[in-house]
């Protein structure tokens, strides 16, 4: 069964909470007027890295975020990768991913693993410890947050479950695309599985972020590049495609996990 995606490249206004709800409210109806199966959100939408503010900022618990993606994931019956947002738990903040059933159920959350120092989040973040393996829209999937895409063995610890499409929000600079093209290609050929990546655009204090949010298929192939400008961008993948490019080349199969360290 093929599946339309969206992707949502948004602007984030920095430490402003209520802008950056609204505007998500707006992707995901205008995402589900379009019939898309699953919309996909940037990372850390509701602050930006407003780090500084975050005893302030961050959503308590995740609680008001979970409230606002299942009421909307049910009413617009639509998939959400809610890309990732600041939480607070307990007495540490988190970058954190929910993801909705398009019934409204929570199938999946994550705390980002890899903290990007070069954006302070070692300084305020507290790092997660576990992985995000989920079905959507009834296909086996997992996700990342950003920087995680720098780290090819830990995305293939979650894909060896059997992964065929990979999520990946970020909030990734332009100067670095280059980079992000084509490790998003890497991962897509070496773990054979679709990968959806929905990066944000516009400034904040120290950056400025780069766009082209891409679905890349499994042989690497760029489907849909969104590049730099605020817009939902569309792809429709067909999981079957999978078979044809796992059967030949069983890479999963044969892997030496005794070699690895
Ligand atoms: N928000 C992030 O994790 C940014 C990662 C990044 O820019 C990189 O080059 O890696």
């Amino acid at each position: 069964m093929k599946i339309k995606i969206a992707l949502a490249q948004l602007n984030i206004h920095l430490a402003s909470p209520a802008e950056n709800y609204a505007s998500v409210r707006r992707a995901i109806t205008t995402a589900a007027a379009r019939h898309a199966d699953i919309i996909v959100l940037p990372e850390m939408w509701n602050t930006g890295y407003a780090l500084p503010e975050l005893a302030t900022l961050a959503d308590k618990d995740g609680e008001t975020t979970q409230r606002f993606l299942h009421d909307l994931a049910q009413r617009y019956q639509i998939g959400i990768v809610g890309g990732s947002v600041a939480i607070q738990r307990h007495q540490h903040f988190f970058n954190t991913t929910y993801v909705f059933s398009r019934t409204g159920e929570l199938v999946g959350s994550y705390d980002k693993v890899h903290l990007f120092g070069l954006m302070n989040e070692d300084q305020y973040l507290t790092a997660g410890q576990q992985e995000n393996y989920f079905t959507l829209a009834g296909i086996p999937s997992a996700s990342f947050i950003c920087y995680d895409l720098r780290f090819p063995e830990w995305v293939r610890t979650v894909a060896r479950h059997g992964a065929e499409v990979l999520y990946l929000p970020a909030e990734w600079p332009a100067s670095r695309i280059p980079q992000w093209k084509i490790m998003l290609q890497s991962r897509a050929v070496e773990n054979q599985a679709f990968v959806v990546a929905v990066n944000r655009v516009g400034d904040d204090d120290a950056n400025h972020f780069g766009g082209h949010s891409l679905v890349v298929d499994p042989l690497g192939k760029i489907l849909v590049d969104a590049g730099e400008t605020e817009q939902i961008a569309y792809a429709t993948i067909d999981p079957q495609q999978l078979q044809a490019v796992r059967g030949p080349i069983p890479v999963f199969k044969d892997r030496q996990p005794n070699l690895y360290h």
